[in-house]
């Protein structure tokens, strides 16, 4: 059984329930309000997805403190107005290696969705390999509606989840998807009633995976992903410069502006 060294409560924004009897480790985001993904916390998150793997974790689970209101509500949107250039760049390195991280981890990844998972909200699950919604809940890449041409890496994530057909669809309309239509079309696998219930089906699909040497799994994993990996590691530089000039355009910033003045009257403040 594993031997668990790395010290998980250094983390700040995330809680980690570590069960020594199978090995998974149970990641609760608690970036508060709304678990939106800032510099800090995507640094975090790299850091964690390497003490997961030399602790040889047999699998991870992503899950949300805000329990029925938000998994993830995305980039931060006040962190991402009228950032320096530097930090432009830093986050958007961040989110790129975060992503790619998870996308090829050696142990099964699952997210419990037990909330609203919009835009960016949406990457962690989709860098998972199985998806269990809680209903209620919105969850797709409507990143075309704040002006956001999506990476490439993040279409590719889209496609090999729910197919090129459902994937243009879904991206060019820019849709949030209802916890029902995204089982129907595939962006989540299951729904479960409560979380207790998801997190029991998520131990589930990962003491199935169990099953298989760990090794020849990953060999699986990557070469069926490799579609995907290849778009993450394509032209880095280029595809960053091209994401940095995009979120520092008048366009995205008046778009990030006028997003922040809705969240705001909605607040009354
Ligand atoms: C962003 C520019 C990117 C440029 C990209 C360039 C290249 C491409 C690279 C990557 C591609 C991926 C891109 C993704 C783009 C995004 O993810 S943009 C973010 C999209 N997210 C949203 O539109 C969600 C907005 N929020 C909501 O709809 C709701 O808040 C909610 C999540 C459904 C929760 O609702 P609830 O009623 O419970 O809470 P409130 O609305 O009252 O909010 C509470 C509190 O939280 C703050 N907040 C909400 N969302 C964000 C956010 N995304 N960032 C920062 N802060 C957020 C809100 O302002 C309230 O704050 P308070 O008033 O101070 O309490």
């Amino acid at each position: 059984m594993p031997y668990v060294c790395a010290d998980y409560s250094k983390y700040k924004f995330v809680n980690v329930c570590w069960n020594s009897e199978n090995g998974i480790a149970t990641v609760t985001l608690k970036r508060p309000p709304v678990n939106s993904l800032t510099a800090e916390f995507l640094r975090e998150l790299s850091s964690l997805l390497l003490d997961l793997e030399k602790d040889e974790t047999q699998g991870l689970i992503f899950t949300s403190e805000f329990d029925e209101k938000v998994f993830s509500a995305g980039l931060d949107f006040k962190e991402l107005y009228r950032p320096s250039i530097d930090h432009a760049k830093e986050f958007m390195s961040l989110l790129h290696s975060f992503s790619f991280r998870l996308s090829c981890t050696a142990y099964p990844t699952v997210a419990v969705i037990n909330g609203h998972a919009p835009a960016g909200g949406c990457i962690i699950p989709l860098c998972c390999e199985y998806r269990i919604g809680l209903n209620n809940f919105n969850i797709g890449l409507n990143e075309l509606k704040f002006g956001i041409l999506l990476p490439d890496w993040l279409s590719s994530l889209m496609i090999h989840t729910i197919g090129s057909r459902n994937a243009e669809q879904a991206i060019l309309s820019g849709t949030l998807f209802s916890s029902e239509h995204a089982l129907r079309i595939g962006l989540v696998d299951e729904i479960a009633p409560t979380k207790e219930v998801a997190l029991e089906k998520a131990t589930a699909f990962l003491n199935k995976a169990k099953i298989v040497n760990r090794s020849l799994r990953l060999d699986a994993k990557l070469h069926l992903r490799r579609p995907i990996l290849q778009e993450f590691q394509k032209d880095i530089e280029n595809e960053l410069a091209k994401n940095v000039s995009l979120l520092m355009s008048d366009k995205v910033q008046q778009s990030l502006d006028a997003h922040i003045k809705i969240l705001k009257e909605k607040r009354g403040n």
